[in-house]
């Protein structure tokens, strides 16, 4: 009989905090969580929708798998008429990779931030009735980071009012775009533009890659999978792909030209619209990374604290004098909490700093439209620097939720490992996370060297304006309590990525070459990059806590993760602070005092906090996380379910078990 006991309702009933309030603030309004809920509930209670088996699949019934429920959304989607709103957490809930995040991900925002208004009225409908489905084509085998160094080229033909799109050498080939091996019917393309004999740099072109009557690829064109990828499951539902074109001809009207031009008679124009619009589509990915950063860390986080609220080991005070007794939940350990409760922290942070990248990517969308592009360098570096901030964190997170999990985290049932397989290539992708730190860092000496000609920091670099009082600051903490001040915090933040920033440009003037400079003292850029990030992080959790927050003990106990988070991060780049002396060792000693008491604080709250997650079980996907914590039947009854386990005698048995048992007995015998 199924065990329908909540093993986690006593851990339940410590919370301190209104939790239906706190999955208010973590859906980010009563709207969202009710929308969001209703979807989870549709998608866990549709069977089209199960995702057993995965990770033992082979890769063929994967893909199969995935196009089968990708098509199934598809129906769903049109047969319940949902919203925009209701389509993406339906495909959030669905959780399964394939080409149609690439298409709604990628290809239709490229088609609609780079093309021109005529080009859209012909494009978008195709894309949005899925009559078409579309790829990005950017990265090659030769050349990803360095976008500027691309091969591929495409050059206007007069004669025919064509541009010729391509492939002059192997490193060329178009690599990595997700959805291009086996699905595409089309992609934007990225390609040397030339024309009247001369080279214009990258632009999109829309290019038709399959027929629309039988799939094959058009003329000219060769592609197919670029092959098996990290972990089991993950991404390898997901048909990344490779691209070869052999001179193929499109129309000129499918060059996007929004940006820039090529006219009738072969001209280049160029308007007055930056080129960098030209990347729009990936400061739109980035800034959605950042949103899937917090989701990917607080689902291990979510099954790692209930697993640790489970999980026993050795004994505990209550135990009699032979060691007999109940032993101790795992989360109770000091060590467990001060490794847990910072990713808990962090997914908050997270959610938050996400949330308000949403709304400054809106802003700028709204700017661009009245053709204001001031605000463009900062959105690019908030982005850049937040999707690499998150995404290196949130993917070790990830890793230390498994270990948190002890052997059981290694099980594939867990979901952890699948998780992390799936969650780390955003690390790499959408600009590997170092190559975004230094775009960060260049933005941010640039700001440096303009304060001498007067000009004014604003927005998420405004800190940077107040440079004489943070190089001069000292921190006032004398004891562990007067760490429990936001201002403070703040300040400490600032002034260390102040001072890091500072000595970068200080000894980037020892150069003659700035490039080589730069060069030179990249490392140090990085981590200026990350401190300047870490400001924006903490600062953005705090104007949230200044937001009206209801519900008893909610603002309490955001409060409190904001302190561990912080405080943590202070912990874990002590060097920076202590090197850039914005704190004292002895600061640094009262922050880890305070830090313990805050751990204190967060226990008995600790499943209530990932409970306002609002996961089910399906989209979890984990045997050690599930809401009712029944772990070991759930457990058990999974290791019965593996192929291996289909016959007690496995298959090989006769040609590769018996022979080598019979071969040791004979030795033994001899
Ligand atoms: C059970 C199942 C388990 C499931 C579990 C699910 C859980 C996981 C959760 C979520 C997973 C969701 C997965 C979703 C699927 C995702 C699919 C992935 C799709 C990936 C796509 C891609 O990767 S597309 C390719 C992206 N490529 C890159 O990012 C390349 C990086 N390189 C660059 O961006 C540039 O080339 C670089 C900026 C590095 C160039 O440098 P450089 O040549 O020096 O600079 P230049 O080009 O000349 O620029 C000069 C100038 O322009 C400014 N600038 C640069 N870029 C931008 C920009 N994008 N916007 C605005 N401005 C820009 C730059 O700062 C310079 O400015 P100035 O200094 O001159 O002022
Ligand atoms: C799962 C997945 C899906 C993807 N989907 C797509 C897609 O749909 N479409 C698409 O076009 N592309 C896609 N990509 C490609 C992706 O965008 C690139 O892999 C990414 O931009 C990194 O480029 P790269 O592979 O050339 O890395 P490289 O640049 O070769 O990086 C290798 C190493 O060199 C370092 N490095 C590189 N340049 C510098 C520098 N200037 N200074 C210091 N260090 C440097 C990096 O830090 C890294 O450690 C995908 C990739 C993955 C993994």
């Amino acid at each position: 009989m199924e065990d329908t006991v909540d093993h986690l309702a006593h851990e339940r009933s410590k919370a301190q905090f209104n939790v239906e309030e706190m999955k208010i603030i973590w859906a980010g309004s009563l709207h969202a969580l009710q929308v969001s809920d209703r979807i989870a509930k549709l998608v866990a209670s549709d069977p089209g929708f199960g995702k057993e088996n995965r990770a033992v699949l082979s890769r063929k019934d994967l893909f199969k798998s995935a196009l089968k429920k990708a098509a199934y959304v598809w129906k769903r989607i049109n047969e319940l008429g949902l919203s925009e709103e209701e389509t993406s957490w339906l495909r959030f809930y669905v959780d399964e990779l394939a080409y149609d995040y690439v298409h709604w991900g990628m290809f239709v925002p490229a088609i609609k931030g780079s093309a021109t208004e005529e080009q859209q009225n012909k494009w978008l409908p195709l894309a949005n009735t899925m009559q078409i489905i579309g790829t990005y084509a950017q990265t090659e085998l030769g050349h990803g980071s360095n976008v500027r160094g691309l091969e591929t080229t495409a050059t206007f033909d007069p004669v025919t009012d064509e541009f010729i799109i391509h492939s002059p050498t192997l490193t060329s080939s178009k690599w990595w775009p997700g959805g291009l091996g086996k699905v595409a019917t089309h992609a934007v393309v990225y390609a040397q533009l030339i024309t009247d004999g001369k080279e214009y740099g990258v632009n999109g072109f829309l290019v038709q890659i399959r027929s629309l009557d039988d799939h094959f690829p058009l003329p000219g064109i060769t592609v197919g999978d670029i092959g098996m990828k990290f972990g089991s499951g993950a991404f390898n539902s997901m048909d990344n792909g490779v691209l070869r074109f052999d001179r193929v001809r499109i129309p000129r009207n499918q060059m996007l030209m929004r940006v820039s031009k090529v006219t009738r008679e072969g001209k280049y124009v160029e308007s007055n619209i930056p080129k960098q619009i030209i990347y729009g589509a990936m400061v739109y990915v980035r800034q959605t990374i950042v949103a899937d950063a917090s989701i990917a860390l607080s689902r291990a986080v979510c099954i790692a604290t209930r697993y640790s609220a489970v999980r026993r080991q050795f004994g505990s005070p209550q135990n009699d004098q032979n060691g007999n007794g109940i032993e101790t939940q795992v989360i109770d350990y000091k060590t467990q909490q001060s490794r847990l409760f910072p990713l808990l922290a962090s997914a908050y942070a997270f959610r938050f700093v996400g949330e308000w990248l949403k709304w400054l990517y809106t802003d700028l969308i709204q700017k661009l439209e009245g053709n204001d592009f001031s605000t463009l360098p900062e959105v690019h570096a908030c982005t850049a620097g937040l999707k690499s901030l998150t995404t290196s964190a949130a993917a070790d997170g990830i890793e230390e939720s498994r270990k948190l999990c002890g052997g059981h985290g290694y099980l594939s049932s867990s979901g952890l490992p699948e998780l992390y397989a799936t969650f780390v290539p955003a690390c790499t992708y959408e600009g590997d996370n170092v190559v975004l730190l230094l775009q960060v860092s260049r933005f941010l000496m640039k700001t440096i060297s303009q304060l001498q000609s007067g000009k004014k920091p604003t927005g998420t670099t405004a800190y940077i304006g107040h440079v004489e009082h943070l190089i001069q600051c000292g921190c006032n903490v004398k004891k562990a309590e007067d760490w429990l001040n936001l201002c403070v915090i703040l300040e400490a933040f600032e002034a260390r990525a102040i001072r890091l920033l500072v000595a970068c440009a200080e000894n980037l003037t020892k150069f003659a070459n700035p490039l080589q400079g730069f060069s030179e003292l990249s490392p140090d850029l990085v981590e200026a990059a990350v401190a300047h990030c870490q400001v924006i992080v903490v600062s953005k959790f705090i104007e949230k806590l200044q937001q009206n927050i209801q519900g008893i003990g909610v603002k309490q106990l955001l409060e409190t993760l904001c302190y561990i988070y912080s405080l943590n991060l202070i912990h874990k780049h002590l060097g920076d602070f202590l090197s850039t002396r914005s704190i004292t060792p002895k600061q640094a000693s009262l922050a880890s005092d305070q830090l313990r008491s805050l751990y204190a604080k967060v226990r008995p709250n600790a499943i209530a906090l990932v409970d306002a997650f609002n996961y089910t079980d399906h989209f979890l996907g984990s045997v050690l996380g599930s809401y009712d914590g029944n772990v070991y039947p759930k457990l058990y009854e999974e290791a019965w379910k593996d192929p291996l386990n289909e016959s007690v005698v496995p298959d090989g048995y006769h040609e590769n078990i018996r022979p080598v048992l019979k071969q040791q007995l004979q030795n033994a015998r001899l």
